[in-house]
């Protein structure tokens, strides 16, 4: 088909008068082909508002220059406008530039039918203007002119949402409420312009005392709100009062004067005080008129008991500021006893407060304190150095040589200098290093590690001697630990208290004793009280052992009497030598006790009588029993409970209940568990408990391939206490 000229110069004429009519707008006109997906015709103004040249936009298509649709949207879009064959609503969109930078625009979309295709106009407003006059009306609507501050609504806005997300992820939220102490004066004296400097300069320095994730407001006048989320409660909130006070300790320059203002601050907290944010604010707005109340410059919990525990936690950060200076701090020595020899091998240095009208305070009150504070740094570096000048004044007198341990608290490993101070008091007080132990808790050692095994491995290379402190509480593998040089493993007292009665204990003190041997490690046990402790640990080749059993911590004048009349403490006698048929007999009754020994004093056992379970533990720690008979019914522990106990710990003894028939129940379960060999209900035939018992001895002796005779002592050679179950031949089973 032909078109004659005059028809092609009224089209060309057509579309002159089109492509000008669109030029002379100030919108952006984008014509679309559907089908293409690019740009057709466009005008001056579309060129104007991205930056790119008619040419350039001509080769794009729409998804070109918004990153907020694909195409698959945009076609969907466009193909709702083309069912409709109408116009769309108007929309709001953000375009891209040439450049990179975004302009807001607002748009109307048309479909048109050309020929067999689709044309989408779009005419495009730049609305950049009217947004951000939108935004800053919207900003000015909720800060404070002068500040810049959140304002009271959206403070209050900012805490309702809080709330809820505390409600949620059950955090603890506290609500500051500050007044500027005596700021009418400064506004009445200096005039409004220096009241509002000093305004912006405090609220400043409000913002340099609180995490990005906390929120300050100007509630009014000289009153500030903050929000903090919080996970350590009162110290938190405390701890942010108090650096709000300590930050207007300086003073503020205001034009030619130097001010020095206060603030009053009452915090309340969520969820403990109430949940509602008006009721927190109010709250938290009486605390404060307690604090102005209580003199200005403080702050006040709106509840009295945080206000009791806050304010005795600051008297004491007062008191040991003072104690170190004062000179209040003493060291106390608990000596640690080698459980071959009995010897003092070595005393563990301990910190005492002797605070004025309190008496002797021990660490348990104030280390978490000092820790705190940050003032362990000076007080650790003193008890290094102080230890080293004692053992120093040892060597030189008649005590001779003694090692001596102390604490390192984790922020001296992560803060302070260790190797510095540790080098420095060696030299001062002319102590071999070896002389020198330090312990270290598991946890510390989890702090800031490659810090830590420098000083660690620095130290130890002078010669200083390294414990892990509270081992078997810290969660932490020995691999983890062989990371550190070692020499020592202190086991905690958590894990000694039981040992002798704790199967899980007891598992828990032969497994870090074998793996820390196996790894060449000394293994030192604390608070050990009882001699049935004792020989569990010596039967597990423990090393040395530190605890009451033995000693108390010391104040110098005991201590050096104990060093000087005798290093050598009294280890226990060993329990039964020679070795032979031993019995425990455990009943409450001790008529039943009494009645049992009589009929069996002639069978030619060792017997021996527990009243309670408790005693029974005892006396299995410190003999060696093959058979028991225990009694069912007992008021501190039943006797399948206590055999359940007994069948984990000496598994290769032979166990036998005493019960009535109304226990049976309980008795079957044990039996069935392999925790019992034998019951007999009371009362028994002694003809055949006589019989019996001579048969599990000869039965365990079969087993163990022993001769039980009545004086024949069966212990290995050069043991003086009785193996242990997990010391024994393969073959000893249990024996049900
Ligand atoms: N129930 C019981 N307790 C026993 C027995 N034998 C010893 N104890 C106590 O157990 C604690 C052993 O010290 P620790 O585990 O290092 O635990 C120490 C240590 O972690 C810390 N500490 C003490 N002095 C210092 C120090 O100079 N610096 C640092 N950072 N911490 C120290 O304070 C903690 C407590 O010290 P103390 O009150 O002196 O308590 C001492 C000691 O008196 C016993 O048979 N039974």
């Amino acid at each position: 088909m032909y078109m004659d000229v005059s028809e092609r110069k009224r089209g060309e004429d057509e579309l002159r008068r089109f492509r000008t009519a669109m030029d002379c707008t100030d919108d952006a006109i984008f014509l679309v082909n559907c089908t293409s997906m690019r740009f057709v015709e466009l005008n001056a103004a579309a060129s104007r508002m991205l930056g790119y040249s008619r040419e350039e936009l001509l080769g794009m298509g729409p998804c070109d220059i918004t990153a907020e649709s694909t195409w698959p949207e945009m076609a969907l879009l466009y193909e709702r406008l083309m069912a409709n064959s109408g116009s769309s609503l108007s929309d709001e969109m953000a375009l891209i530039r040439k450049d990179g930078s975004q302009v807001q625009v607002e748009f109307h979309r048309q479909a048109l039918a050309s020929g067999p295709d689709w044309i989408i106009v779009a005419v495009v407003r730049d609305i950049s203007e009217r947004k951000e006059a939108a935004l800053r009306l919207q900003y000015q609507a909720h800060h404070d002119g002068l500040t810049g501050l959140p304002n009271r609504t959206l403070f209050y806005d900012t805490l309702t949402r809080t709330l809820h997300q505390a409600t949620q992820h059950d955090w603890t939220v506290a609500v500051l409420f500050l007044d500027l102490d005596n700021f009418k004066t400064v506004n009445d004296t200096l005039g409004h312009g220096v009241g509002d400097d000093l305004l912006v300069q405090f609220a400043n320095r409000l913002l340099g005392c609180v995490r990005a994730r906390d929120t300050v407001g100007r509630l009014g006048g000289d009153e500030f709100g903050v929000i903090l989320v919080m996970q350590d409660e009162l110290n938190d909130a405390a701890g942010v009062a108090g650096k709000i006070r300590e930050v207007l300790r300086v003073p503020f320059v205001l034009g030619q004067h130097e001010l020095n203002v206060t603030a009053s601050i009452g915090i309340t907290m969520h969820p403990l005080d109430a949940s509602q944010p008006d009721e927190l604010i109010k709250y938290a707005d009486t605390a404060m008129y307690r604090a102005k109340q209580a003199g200005r410059d403080t702050f006040r919990f709106f509840t009295a008991q945080m206000n009791v525990e806050v304010l005795a936690r600051l008297d004491l950060e007062k008191a040991l500021r003072r104690a170190f200076e004062n000179g209040e701090f003493v060291l106390h020595y608990q000596p640690k006893v080698a459980l071959d020899s009995g010897c003092v091998a070595g005393l563990e240095a301990l910190l005492r407060w002797e605070r004025p009208g309190y008496g002797l305070i021990g660490p348990d009150m104030f280390i978490a304190s000092l820790e705190e504070t940050g003032l362990i740094l000076k007080v650790g570096s003193w008890v290094i150095d102080e230890a080293c000048r004692q053992i120093g004044q040892w060597l030189r007198s008649p005590v001779g040589p003694m090692q001596v341990s102390v604490n390192v608290a984790g922020r001296q490993l992560a803060e302070g200098d260790v190797d510095g101070d540790v080098i420095a008091a060696l030299e001062r007080h002319g102590v071999p290093p070896e002389l020198l132990e330090l312990e270290l808790t598991e946890s510390s050692l989890m702090v800031n590690t490659e810090r830590t095994i420098k000083t660690l491995k620095d130290l130890k290379w002078h010669g200083v001697q390294i414990s892990i402190d509270d081992f078997g509480t810290g969660y932490s593998s020995l691999a983890y630990l062989r990371r550190f040089p070692i020499d020592k493993l202190k086991i905690d007292i958590a894990f000694i208290r039981e040992v002798t009665s704790n199967p899980d204990d007891a598992a828990i003190v032969q497994a870090i004793l074998g793996m820390a041997h196996s790894l060449k490690l000394h293994v030192i046990a604390e608070g050990v009280e009882t001699a049935a402790q004792l020989a569990f640990l010596k039967r597990n080749r423990c090393d040395q052992v530190q605890g009451y059993f033995f000693s108390r911590p010391l104040a110098l004048p005991e201590l050096e009497a104990l060093l000087l009349n005798a290093r050598q403490m009294q280890l226990p006698a060993p329990a039964i030598l020679p070795y032979r048929k031993t019995l425990l007999l455990v009943d409450d009754d001790a008529h039943v006790l009494s009645s049992l020994r009589r009929l069996l004093r002639d069978d030619g056992y060792h017997i021996l009588c527990a009243g309670s379970a408790a005693e029974g533990f005892d006396l299995l720690a410190q003999h060696c029993v093959q058979v028991i008979i225990c009694d069912q019914r007992m008021p501190d522990m039943s006797g399948t409970e206590f055999f359940d106990r007994v069948k984990e710990m000496y598994q290769d003894s032979f166990r036998i209940v005493l019960s009535g028939y109304t226990d049976l129940d309980s008795i079957m379960k044990a039996v069935n568990k392999g925790a019992i060999y034998r019951f007999y209900t009371k009362p028994w035939d002694n003809a055949v408990l006589r019989a019996d018992l001579r048969e599990a001895f000869r039965h365990y002796g079969l087993l163990h391939n022993i001769d039980l005779g009545d004086n024949h002592c069966a212990c290995p050679a050069g043991d003086r206490l009785p193996e242990t179950a997990a010391q024994l031949p393969e073959t000893q089973s249990r024996p049900a």
